[in-house]
């Protein structure tokens, strides 16, 4: 989900942390899950934030990569998959394999941890940061089944960053009397390089342009949206057109 706001400029994706290869001297041992092992494919995803917030206690970097391992699930275990690489700590991934190489990251979650602590951790900071006018970004990426959907929709019983994401700003706004704000959602794919409009069935293959104020897709539809439920409600609408495309 990428949020937009205010005046400051937003820095390009481009300018993402990459991992750093940490020696093995460097990684605190007393924090390994001592119960997460094994052997195999990529269970691991990225969530990236990107804020233009300058809270130098809070965050070292405007840009974040936070790394989310899920559990491997009940056919992965009855088919022998087993783990390559594991949480190490709060901050290092490191290969079963071969121990001495791991890679450090701004925050690494274990399979345990919960979407709400993610999104605590990792996102919460770039709504606060929208809701104040600084423009912000939260992706996240990975192989697939590494977990994407899970971590930004989520479901009833453990909602994702979005809907997360959506009840803050709205929280936001009802504890700011003060202020005045409109909010406008708008929801699209990139699928091999073309950008539909998931709002709008007619919307496909739109371009993106670039002008003074910023990047922008051209005539994507922008709804102003009244309540969480408004919100979700056109995300879950857009969910539905992503199906029609597929199908
Ligand atoms: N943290 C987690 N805890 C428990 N189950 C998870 C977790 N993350 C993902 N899963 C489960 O793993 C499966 C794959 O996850 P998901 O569909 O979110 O992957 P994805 O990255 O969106 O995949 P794709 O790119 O193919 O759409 C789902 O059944 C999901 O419920």
């Amino acid at each position: 989900m990428a949020s937009k706001q205010g005046s400051k400029s937003k820095k390009s994706a481009n300018s993402a942390s990459s991992s750093k290869q940490v020696p093995e001297t460097s990684v605190d041992r007393q924090t390994s899950p001592a119960s997460w092992s094994g052997k195999s494919k990529s269970h691991q995803q990225y969530v990236y934030s990107e804020s233009a917030t300058v809270d130098a206690d809070k965050l070292k970097e405007n840009v974040t990569v936070t790394v989310r391992f899920r559990p491997l699930s009940p056919k992965e275990i009855r088919q022998g998959e087993e783990v390559a690489w594991y949480a190490d700590g709060e901050t290092v991934v490191r290969s079963e394999h071969n121990p001495s190489t791991a890679y450090a990251y701004d925050r690494v979650f274990g399979p345990t941890t919960t979407t709400r602590h993610v999104y605590d951790v990792a996102a919460q900071h770039v709504i606060n940061g929208a809701m104040e006018g600084v423009n912000g970004t939260i992706f996240a990426y990975g192989v697939t089944s590494s977990g994407k959907t899970h971590t930004m929709h989520g479901d009833q019983r453990s909602p994702g960053i979005i809907p997360l994401a959506v009840k803050d700003a709205f929280s936001i706004i009802q504890e700011t009397p003060s202020r005045e704000f409109l909010l406008r959602v708008s929801y699209i794919e990139i699928y091999n390089e073309v950008v539909n409009d998931l709002l709008n069935p007619a919307g496909q293959n739109l371009r993106i342009r670039e002008d003074r104020q910023g990047i922008f897709v051209e005539g994507v539809k922008e709804e102003v949206v009244l309540s969480p439920a408004h919100a979700l409600s056109l995300i879950a609408a857009g969910e539905g057109i992503v199906k029609l495309i597929f199908v």
